[in-house]
């Protein structure tokens, strides 16, 4: 009798946390695409819990996450393979409550230190920069996610008379610098150009930003094959927009790299393609995937919400979870479907967000057809 062979789909567990306003549309867009690609490749699947920790539950609850229990649910996500994340922030709930109760302390409690932001100019797009093609623009921002100016040090006192007093400290330490350089290092060492710019401001501040740029010159020790130039963060708005194509990996602090990928992304096209990785390189931790924009009220329930930068970090997701040429089709299939003019009124186009995510599920078959 011939054997019987079953073929074993590995399962990854994913716990999707679609927050406020677009983070809801552009989270079920990407579940959709996540949930077609593995059909098709037929090795793996994946098995998603969502969690309803949004603004609005906040405004009903009074916390973002779970806060008590037999189980905190900050414990509940370590039990996950990854975290698909969609955006937070809504009107009602100021802007520093709903980042400090929901985004923030995940990044921290499971240690994602590394924010990985890419950004290119996809096929079928352009950028607003009229002399500059799709090839010189290929970045990769990293961000430093766990400290700097948001370590969260500092107060405020006589917040009710004419004295008022408020503090935000910057935190720098040799450890959180030292392991960002590496990854930058390293990031910059794998990508073809080998070549890393560091971005500081240490012309002003003197002592975390001058810490910083020492440890920058010591870890360059060992990394001689990449070619490194450093800038300071105002120049380097210039640069980007002047000279796109002399840069490749860029390592900046928490807030730098903050609004220079928010710009990497107009540049390349709109803030609706740009994906992020919020990486525990040292996998103790889910790794958490989510675009760099946010929750954007003012288009959330239009429908028109852009789910590239969405789809993209799900690819991230993919290619982190260790399935590389399924991340890679992903990122063909999604190019294929701007290449063909589906695209989003932020991109020129005027396709609906759910148009463009079908067309993404049916090229997925098309190309990826058993
Ligand atoms: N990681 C996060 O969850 C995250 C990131 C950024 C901002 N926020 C929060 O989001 C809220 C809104 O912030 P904001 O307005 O400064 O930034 P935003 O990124 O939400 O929006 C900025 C502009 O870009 C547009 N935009 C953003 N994403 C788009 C997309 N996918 N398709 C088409 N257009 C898109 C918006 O319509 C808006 O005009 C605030 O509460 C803020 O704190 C959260
Ligand atoms: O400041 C932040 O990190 C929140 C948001 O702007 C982001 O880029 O994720
Ligand atoms: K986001
Ligand atoms: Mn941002």
């Amino acid at each position: 009798m011939p054997s019987t062979v079953h073929s074993v789909r590995k399962v990854f567990k994913i716990a999707c946390i679609p927050g406020d306003g677009i983070g809801v549309d552009i989270a079920e867009a990407a579940v959709q695409v996540l949930r077609k690609l593995s059909e098709r490749v037929g090795s793996f699947e994946f098995d998603f819990t969502t969690f309803d920790w949004s603004s609005r539950k906040y405004k009903e609850l009074g916390y973002y996450i779970h806060p008590d229990g037999p189980e905190t649910g900050m414990e509940e996500l370590k039990k996950f393979d990854s975290i698909y994340f969609g955006a937070v922030g809504w009107p009602d709930v100021p802007d520093h409550i709903s980042l400090w109760s929901l985004i923030l302390p995940i990044r921290s409690s499971l240690s994602q230190y590394v924010n990985v932001r890419p950004t290119r100019i996809l096929r079928g797009t352009s950028s607003p920069l009229s002399n500059c093609k799709p090839g010189d623009l290929d970045w990769i921002i990293v961000r430093e996610n766990s400290e700097g100016e948001y370590a969260g040090h500092g107060g405020i006192t006589h917040a009710h008379s004419s004295n008022t007093v408020a503090t935000e400290v910057s935190v720098f330490t040799r450890v959180g610098i030292e392991r960002i350089m590496r990854f930058a290092f390293k990031t910059a060492q794998s990508r073809p150009r080998k070549k890393l710019t560091m971005v500081t401001k240490s012309n002003a501040q003197r002592y975390g930003m001058v810490l910083w740029d020492k440890i920058y010159d010591e870890v360059k020790g060992d990394f001689a094959d990449v070619e490194t130039d450093k800038m300071l963060v105002d120049a380097m708005t210039v640069r980007m927009v002047l000279r796109p194509e002399s840069l490749d990996t860029i390592v900046a602090t928490n807030l730098h790299a903050d609004i220079l990928s928010d710009l990497a992304a107009a540049l390349s096209g709109s803030i609706g393609i740009a994906p992020s990785s919020n990486l525990d390189p040292t996998r103790n931790n889910p790794s958490m995937f989510e675009p760099i924009h946010g929750s954007a009220p003012d288009i959330a329930g239009k429908g028109i919400a852009n789910p590239v930068g969405a789809f993209w970090s799900a690819a991230e997701m993919v290619r982190w979870l260790g399935m590389e040429n399924a991340a890679d089709s992903l990122m063909t299939c999604l190019e294929n479907v701007t290449d063909s003019g589906i695209k989003t009124k932020d991109l020129g186009g005027s396709s609906s967000t759910k148009e463009v995510t079908e067309a993404l599920c049916t090229e997925i078959e098309r190309m990826m057809g058993q």
